[in-house]
This record gives C-alpha cells, sequence and structure tokens, in this order.
C-alpha cells in the first residue's frame, strides 16, 4: 500500500498528492487512454496516474507521474510537462480518504510499447472521439482544454460519482489559495 507523502507534489497538507497523465500520439491524433481494471475508478476509462510514494523511490511528483505509466502501462515518458492541478474532494466518505489533489501532465513521447497490466488495459482513441460517456464525469469539463495546450486548474467535490461542486481558477497561486494549500515553487517538484 502506497503512502502519500507531503514533500512530494503540490496541493492541501494532509492530503494524498497523485498524479494523472495523457500521452498524445501527435503523428496519429489519438490519445492513449486505459480501462482501469482495480482500485478507485476501476470500469471507468482514465490516464495512467496514482499517488506519490516516497518508499517507492519517488523523489518527484513527475517521478510519480512516470513510475506509475510505467506500471500500469509498460512505456516510459520522456517528455511530460507538467500542466494542471485538479483537487477532488469526497463528501461521501466521511474520513475524506478519497481526496487527492492531482498533478496534471501532457506529454507526446515514450520509451516502450503500451501494454495491458494488473491494473489498466490500455486504449487508444482519436482525439476528436474521447470516450467521456466511459470516463469520470468532470474530464469533459478540463481535458478538451488540456488537449487545446491550455494549463488546467479546477476543484471538483464529489457525492461518490455525481459532482456537487465545481470551480475553476485562472493560475496555480489563485488555486492554492482557494484550497487553502502551501505556495509551491513549481508544479511538478
Ligand atoms: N480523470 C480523473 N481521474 C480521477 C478523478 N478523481 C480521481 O481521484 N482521479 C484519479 C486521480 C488519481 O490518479 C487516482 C486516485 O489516486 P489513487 O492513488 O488513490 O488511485 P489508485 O487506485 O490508482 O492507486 P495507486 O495506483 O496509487 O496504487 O484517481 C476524476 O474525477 N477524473
Amino acid at each position: 500500500m502506497a503512502t502519500a507523502s507531503a514533500s512530494i507534489g503540490v496541493g492541501r497538507a494532509g492530503v494524498k498528492h497523485t498524479t494523472l497523465v495523457y500521452l498524445v500520439d501527435q503523428a496519429a491524433s489519438r490519445i492513449l487512454l486505459a480501462l482501469k481494471k482495480r482500485g478507485m475508478g476501476a470500469g471507468k476509462v482514465n490516464g495512467p496516474g496514482g499517488k506519490a510514494d516516497v518508499s517507492a523511490g519517488d523523489t518527484s511528483i513527475r517521478a510519480t507521474a512516470i513510475r506509475e505509466t510505467q506500471e500500469e502501462m509498460g512505456i516510459t515518458p520522456t517528455d511530460l510537462q507538467a500542466r494542471g492541478l485538479i483537487s477532488f474532494v469526497f463528501t461521501n466518505d466521511g474520513e475524506h480518504s478519497w481526496d487527492n489533489d492531482c498533478t496534471i501532465f501532457f506529454g507526446t513521447q515514450w520509451d516502450g510499447e503500451p501494454t495491458e497490466s494488473d491494473e489498466m488495459a490500455p486504449e487508444w482513441h482519436p482525439l476528436d472521439a474521447v470516450p467521456y460517456d466511459r470516463m469520470w464525469p468532470d474530464d469533459e469539463l478540463w481535458l478538451p482544454d488540456l488537449l487545446a495546450g491550455k494549463e488546467v486548474y479546477w476543484q471538483f467535490t464529489f457525492d461518490g460519482d455525481a459532482i456537487v461542486d465545481s470551480a475553476s481558477y485562472a493560475d496555480l497561486p489563485t488555486m492554492l489559495a482557494a484550497i487553502g494549500a502551501p505556495e509551491a515553487a513549481a508544479l511538478d517538484a
């Protein structure tokens, strides 16, 4: 079981810091997603990702993003850019153990071929046909902006699978102030 680390990633203190990775094959205008087979969001299509884990050797949230993509898809991203932060709050869990503050990465290069793992089954989708009906409901609010080259800063409050509140922010400092998180020198530290 991985443990959260307040020293890696950006977001609220005492909340899991996590990653999501979106890889695009620009030559073929397609995005690499995957069916999540177990754990949080099982049955949904998502990018690879997961929580920061110092015990797994993570030295930065970027290292977490690379390790999770290796573990879940068998490939190594080589040009990841940190492009946003999404803060997830889950009201259905009184202990808020599902809450996570997630750094969003975008990339176009990787080593290896996407391979199914115990956690994920990779799927390619055309960039103009992202399967939002099989994804978390907030994704269609921000993933199009990410794919258009923008940075994305959002907070979503969920009750189970339903969004009950949301807010978007102009930039990282504005978002961190709004969610009560410490200031950060960099998104991918
Ligand atoms: N696309 C998308 N991903 C989400 C949403 N909510 C949410 O927690 N996630 C992602 C962010 C993280 O990558 C993951 C939660 O982190 P986690 O580490 O608890 O999940 P996990 O079961 O994959 O565990 P692990 O790989 O770290 O062992 O789920 C959402 O609304 N949309």
